[in-house]
């Protein structure tokens, strides 16, 4: 492994996996000028982001579609990636966000009763640029030892790539921090949903009469976490990310939730943090899951900061530190809550068991709780669904049901 000062000095290209006689039609280029060579998926052009990885052996295309991904490039560590295909239904938002994929193996054909459609297929006609044929591991050390790299990724059928453009490019790009993405990827209008989590044989389902009203706040909501509060029987209303606590507290809800989003939170923080203070201010319980965690830890007057190269994967150990259980969650971020800012009143209640970063809080004898994890799963274990039952059991109980 070449140290950052010899990559930034003259960095050859990586190695390629498949050598001997295919044109490379794709290349990914990192900011100290690394360049990996491989095989052009999806749509064809350049897109520049942050380079992370991710760590899920399964749920691509739920990865692919989580708006939290907005202005990264993913590289699946999973080496098999494309070979269920993909469907209508296992999508957490209308179009990927993700500004493009990085996998190593080439995609085989789908082999799966509910594939629709290759992946490559999928991510050309969602204009999504993919590159395949990388040393996924070597990139992933890279990146765990250097940390978060900016990067683009170009695929051009014919093989010609300007490299020194890619390059400066790659540099140019400003990076995540201080970069608010919620508002390009939130709802721009109010809106209902009823759509219930998935079964087996017959799908998603329908909500029957709902009990409950809550009002989420979209930063780039994942669909599963409203369909697992509309399972709960909660009526859900969500509101865009920019929504003042006026518009959010006119629908009266139960309860609000603070959605998961891309971006930097302390620049989202501008616009939400207020909001969410009014909303705290009239004591309705309040839930936040990521994104929505890391806003209430702003609004709260704690302090989020950027991670090495941060958690994102489907198999990440926390320890709910209140009850000494340990759940396998699934996780997508690249900034965390500095514990040590958290002030008096807002207690830890989970933490990471990879590196002891802050993973959940309460603020205590209020119901006004959130985690930095993704208890809905999709993709992942189901361990912490329990917390969408605890939102819903402090609305029921401040209603006095
Ligand atoms: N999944 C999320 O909500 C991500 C939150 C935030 N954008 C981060 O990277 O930490």
């Amino acid at each position: 492994m070449a140290t950052a000062g010899e990559a930034a000095a003259a960095p050859a290209p990586r190695a390629r996996l498949y050598a001997g006689g295919r044109t490379i039609t794709a290349v990914l280029v990192l900011e100290d000028g690394t360049v990996f060579e491989g095989y052009g998926v999806g749509a064809t052009g350049e897109a520049v982001g942050e380079v992370c990885f991710n760590t899920s052996m399964t749920g691509y295309q739920e990865i692919l579609t989580d708006p939290s991904y907005a202005g990264q490039i993913i590289t699946f560590t999973f080496p098999h990636i494309g070979n269920v295909g993909t469907n209508g239904e296992d999508i957490e938002a209308q179009t990927p966000f993700a500004r493009g994929f990085v996998i190593r193996a080439d995609i085989t054909m789908p082999s799966n009763w509910r594939a629709a459609e290759a992946l490559g297929g999928w991510a050309k006609a969602r204009n999504l640029i993919g590159i395949s044929g990388i040393d996924t591991r070597a990139l992933t050390r890279l990146i765990r030892e250097r940390g978060f790299q900016n990067g683009i990724v170009a695929h051009a059928p014919d093989g010609q790539f300007d490299m020194a453009d890619l390059k400066a490019k790659a540099r140019a790009w400003p990076g995540l921090v201080g970069m608010d993405l919620a508002r390009d990827v939130s709802a721009l209008q109010t809106y209902e949903w009823d759509e219930t989590r998935w079964r087996w044989p017959e799908g998603y389902g329908r909500q029957d009469t709902p009990v409950r009203h809550v009002v989420a706040i979209d930063y780039g909501a994942k669909r599963n976490i409203l369909r697992c509060l509309a399972d709960l029987g909660c009526k859900v209303t969500v509101v865009p990310a920019q929504a003042s606590a006026d518009d959010i507290l006119r629908h009266e809800p139960n309860g609000v939730f603070l959605s998961n989003g891309p971006g930097d939170p302390a620049a989202t923080g501008v616009y939400a943090v207020p909001a969410i203070r009014k909303v705290l201010e009239t004591g309705v319980p309040v839930f936040g899951i990521c994104l929505g965690h890391q806003m209430l830890a702003l609004a709260l007057g704690a302090k989020t900061e950027k991670m090495k190269f941060g958690h994102h994967g489907a198999n990440h150990p926390v320890k709910n530190v209140e009850t000494g259980r340990v759940e396998i969650t699934s996780m997508n971020h690249g900034f965390a809550v500095a514990r040590d800012s958290l002030p008096s009143g807002v207690v830890e209640t989970h933490r990471s068991l990879f590196d002891g970063s802050n993973c959940g809080l309460k603020v205590e004898g209020r119901p006004v709780f959130s985690v930095q994890y993704h208890p809905e799963a999709s993709p992942g274990p189901q361990d912490s669904h329990y917390l969408f039952e605890q939102f819903v059991e402090a609305i029921d109980t401040r209603r006095g049901a």
